[in-house]
């Protein structure tokens, strides 16, 4: 473990995600090619944040800019004190508040860029184990944030003893290719958990487990199952309100035939589409922004890396 030196800099990539895929909530995720690039450079002097592309003129750019914030959190675990002063530029490819995991992919960015200023690797197992769970933590689920630390297709769950979280990456079917409607509109993370109720009826919790067990399946070896693997009884239609047209685009490609759900919170709406249905979906809808990113098979990675002396 080496201490700050001033010119040290480090660039991270991360990928956004889907969270849930219908059933698979607080668990599933689904790392996209669309990304947020993190430049860091230690300058010994003060912070300093800019930010290009979404979230610029909206995000704070003192110390509660939420990679800062992350990258705090990765130190004070390494039991290290933050650097005095850091140059922080972000290039932000990840619409915020819409369902494609930015806060996730933010907080994973922020951990990896701190981890990565102190040791040579970040890839290691213990790296992103590491990554994992404190950025499961910092988000209060692991869903999206799994899928930005391992990329493809992840499945993650709270350890039974309160160590932490655990995350398998289960090799996704080739042809899986994901589509996005992704509106103008907005919906916090927070405010749609908030439309959840504390309990739901047993036959919800029972249907919502078989459909989540067959998604497993539908991922990995029977994409034809997509279709009814992604059907939903815990979440979706609790925030039908929050996103009432997101709901309807979802039901009116569920009758056409296509795997549509509310991709994470929402309110984008994820197609599992397979390569022989991809144009025809994208074909569908004027209303939405569409997005064909595909499936981001890294995860957070170090892109580049200097210890120039110029600060
Ligand atoms: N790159 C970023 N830099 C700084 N803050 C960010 C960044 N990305 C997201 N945020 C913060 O997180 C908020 C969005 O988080 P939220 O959890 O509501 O939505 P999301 O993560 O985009 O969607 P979802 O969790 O449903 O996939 C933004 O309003 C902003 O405050
Ligand atoms: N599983 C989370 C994902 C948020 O992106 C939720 O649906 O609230």
């Amino acid at each position: 473990m080496q201490h700050f030196s001033p010119g040290r800099s480090v660039s991270v990539r991360v990928p956004a995600s889907s969270a849930n895929l219908g059933p698979g909530f607080d668990s599933i995720g689904l790392a996209l090619g669309v990304y947020d690039d993190v430049e860091a450079t230690v300058t010994g002097d003060e912070l300093q944040i800019t930010v290009e592309g979404h979230g610029a003129g909206e995000v704070p750019v003192d110390d509660g800019h939420l990679v800062w914030r992350s990258a705090c959190i990765m130190w004070a675990a390494l039991d290290l004190t933050p650097p005095k002063g850091l140059r922080l530029h972000c290039r932000n490819e990840i619409p915020h508040s819409r369902g494609l995991g930015s806060s996730a992919a933010a907080i994973v960015a922020g951990m990896a860029m701190a981890l990565a200023l102190v040791q040579e690797d970040i890839d290691d197992a213990e790296s992103l184990a590491l990554i994992n769970r404190l950025a499961a933590d910092a988000e209060g689920h692991p869903d999206n944030s799994s899928a930005s630390v391992y990329g493809g297709c992840t499945i993650s769950w709270a350890d039974d003893h309160g160590r932490g979280w655990q995350t398998i990456r289960p090799a996704l079917h080739p042809q899986i290719r994901p589509v996005l409607f992704v509106p103008a509109a907005t919906l916090s993370t927070d405010k749609a958990r908030a439309a959840l109720g504390a309990s739901v009826p047993l036959s919800a919790a029972a249907s919502t487990a078989g459909r989540a067990a067959l998604l497993t399946e539908a991922l990995t070896r029977s994409p034809e199952l997509l279709l009814p693997a992604t059907r939903d009884w815990l979440h979706q239609e609790a925030r039908r309100p929050a996103y009432e047209r997101s709901m309807e685009l979802v039901d009116r490609l569920r009758q056409q035939g296509h795997a549509a759900t509310i991709s994470g919170a929402g309110p984008a709406v994820l197609v599992l589409s397979t390569t022989d249905h991809a144009d025809p979906i994208a074909e569908l809808t004027d209303e939405w922004r569409v997005l064909t990113p595909g499936v981001a098979d890294a995860g957070v990675r170090v892109v580049s890396r200097s210890v120039a002396s110029t600060v």
